[in-house]
């Protein structure tokens, strides 16, 4: 993993290209309340964002063709969320124009940051302001949506309660702590966790009110205990860092972050991180680096 959004790697830009941020967030607390009839399960999750992340720069083609730069290992360019999010708003909006896209990638992909669904949500809000498509926000959001759950919070740009997969989404204000972020250097299926016989999925439904009120101290994530079993490393990794901040799991993981009030203290554990694994420091913002970009 490139130290997160710190990459530096060169890049020739023409004076047309627009470059904007794709942030990464965290899922500050995360409720399994149940199984839909499709296997898909009902979530309640507070999404706050990091102020690092990705980079895409987007510069307009002459002809409608949608080139990507570099391929990421093991995702073929017309799989990747990049293209299907610029392909999907062509299908949607008939727009003849193209576009080749530039992806500084910093972020571990499949490690319960949201990097995917963050780098489509900047593509669908680049590209409908490159090629004057003038969606409204609504319509981009559902537009996401298709591309994967985690991919409106990301477009609508606040940190968010988020009900039903992950669709239905209420802004709201959190703490926002310095954080310690350890990737332990192993991949997390999401599939494998949400079929996992042992995790639970009849925590009760709680009022948003209710999350608020208790604070990141009462904050849990029902997948934890079935990553930790599933993956001794995760496990290795939160008990290490538990031990120096109030540590807990992003997503499905694999992901982990310690809370701390203290940027120097959050920098000094990451200085002490074993070297198997990555780390990085981070803040949690509420309004999303990349609307701050857009203005
Ligand atoms: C649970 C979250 C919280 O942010 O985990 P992370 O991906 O961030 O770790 C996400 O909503 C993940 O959403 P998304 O990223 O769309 O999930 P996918 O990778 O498509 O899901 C892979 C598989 O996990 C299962 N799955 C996923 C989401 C969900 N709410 N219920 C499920 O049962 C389904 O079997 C699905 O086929
Ligand atoms: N632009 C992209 N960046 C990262 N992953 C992508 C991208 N496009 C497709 N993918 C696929 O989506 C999967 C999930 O990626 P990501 O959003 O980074 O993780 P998570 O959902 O765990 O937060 C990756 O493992 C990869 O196969």
């Amino acid at each position: 993993m490139t130290e997160a959004g710190t990459s530096g790697a060169a890049i020739r830009l023409s004076q047309d290209t627009l470059s904007l941020p794709a942030p990464a967030k965290l899922n500050r607390m995360l409720h399994i309340t149940g199984r839909r009839a499709d296997g898909y399960h009902e979530l309640q999750t507070l999404f706050q964002f990091l102020d690092i992340g990705d980079t895409l720069h987007f510069t307009p083609r002459d002809d409608d063709a949608i080139q990507l730069t570099p391929t990421l290992a093991g995702v073929p360019a017309e799989d990747n969320l990049v293209v299907r999010a610029a392909r999907l708003l062509q299908a949607e909006t008939g727009c003849r124009r193209g576009v080749d896209i530039h992806l500084e990638k910093c972020l571990p992909m499949g490690g319960g940051l949201g990097g995917g669904s963050s780098n489509a949500a900047t593509t669908l809000l680049a590209l409908n302001r490159l090629w004057a498509l003038d969606l409204d926000e609504e319509r981009l959001a559902t537009l996401g949506l298709s591309l994967g759950a985690d991919v409106p919070v990301f477009v609508r740009g606040h940190a968010a309660w988020a009900e039903g997969v992950g669709e239905r989404l209420t802004p709201v204000t959190l703490d926002t702590p310095y954080f310690v972020v350890i990737h332990p250097g192993v991949s997390v299926a999401t599939a494998r966790v949400f079929q996992a016989p042992e995790l639970t999925r009849d925590t009760a439904p709680i009022r948003l009110s209710r999350a608020l009120e208790g604070g990141a101290s009462c904050w849990k994530n029902d997948c934890e205990t079935t990553v930790r079993r599933l993956y001794p490393q995760v496990d290795e990794a939160i008990n290490w860092l538990a031990q120096r901040a109030p540590t807990m799991l992003t997503g499905t993981g694999a992901c982990l972050f310690g809370r701390l009030t203290n940027v120097e203290e959050a920098a000094r554990i990451a200085r002490q991180v074993d070297p198997r694994w990555h780390a990085f420091t981070a803040r949690g913002v509420n309004i999303s680096p990349l609307h701050k970009a857009l203005g």
